[in-house]
């Protein structure tokens, strides 16, 4: 994949987004990584003539936790996809009063607290850093909210989603942490994934569908699947609607990302050509195929 091919939007769908509006010559296809099953096939289609490639990122029915998802599979199937631009939606909890459930919020920063995740596709036989200080596209994030003002959704622009491990809810003392340390949304899926998106040179941007006010709330003292669930019904509706507004947006995008993501292993890799595992090598060839050929 060359930073200048046309736009594919993958879309990867959390709780709340299980289909997509409006797809034509839909096809559910296997797409088998090196780096094991991804949650789902993934669902080809087309959307106003740009190309999208679905995957609901805790499986059809929703039967993958989030400290199993394989995310490492997850992104590089969409990479070998065709996939160029990735949008990802879920379901969080809110730290701040004035984001209330049914806020849409356009997160522009992680804190990752997970601990028992895979988190990059590199290691022993090809180590790399990329960087992450922003780690989300500013391209997409316009896109979405341009997207979300032509169809009158509430959405907020920026803010940080503090990942948890999950998959039990936050203790109160922990929600007033994440809060004291001016984190705006919490959830338990979006790291590793945003950052291995970074690896694959993929741009990734990520809305928060606020479903509950998380446990640190005086009117909320637990939170409930129920609760969540509920507002998640009524948030669907308005995610399949943005989702819908912005593909065609993001597929008339011409020409590489302004802001770098198709170009984050530029200087990225560190271990020596003839120190590199053939094997290990072989396992990137979609996602730092790019960069490991030249
Ligand atoms: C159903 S509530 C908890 C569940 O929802 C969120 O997932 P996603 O980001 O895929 O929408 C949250 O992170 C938990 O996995
Ligand atoms: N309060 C919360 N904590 C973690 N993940 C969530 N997903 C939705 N609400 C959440």
């Amino acid at each position: 994949m060359t930073p200048s091919s046309s736009p594919v939007i993958g879309i990867i769908g959390g709780s709340g987004l299980y289909q997509i509006d409006g797809l034509t010559d839909v096809s559910w296809r296997q797409v088998s990584s090196p780096f094991g099953a991804p949650s789902d096939a993934l669902c080809f289609g087309t959307l106003e003539g740009t190309p999208v490639v679905f995957l609901p990122r805790h499986g059809r029915g929703h039967r993958v936790p989030p400290s199993e998802i394989n995310f490492r599979a997850n992104i590089d199937a969409l990479k070998r996809a065709g996939v160029t631009d990735v949008l990802s939606v879920s379901a969080v909890g809110s730290l701040r009063e004035d984001l209330p459930p049914g806020t849409f919020v356009v997160v522009d920063q992680f804190i990752d607290r997970t601990f028992a995740r895979e988190k990059s596709f590199f290691g022993t036989g090809c180590v790399a850093h990329v960087s992450v200080a922003k780690p989300v596209c500013r391209r997409l994030g316009d896109a979405v909210m341009d997207a979300c003002g032509d169809v009158t959704i509430a959405a907020r622009r920026g803010g940080t989603y503090l990942v948890m491990e999950g998959p039990q809810f936050s203790s109160l003392a922990e929600s007033e942490l994440y809060r004291a340390w001016g984190c705006s949304v919490i959830g338990m899926t979006n790291m590793p994934e945003a950052k291995l998106a970074r690896e694959a040179e993929l741009c990734y941007a990520s809305v928060a569908m606020v479903t509950d006010f998380d446990s640190w709330h005086p009117g909320h003292d637990a939170v409930t699947v129920d609760q969540v669930v509920s507002v998640m019904h009524a948030n669907s509706g308005k995610a399949r609607a943005l989702v819908k507004n912005v593909v065609p947006r993001l597929g008339g995008h011409a020409g590489p990302c302004v802001h770098g993501c198709q170009r984050a292993l530029d200087h990225a890799l560190i271990t020596a050509p003839e120190a590199r595992d053939p094997a290990m090598l072989a396992k990137l060839d979609a996602v730092a195929g790019r960069v490991l050929k030249r």
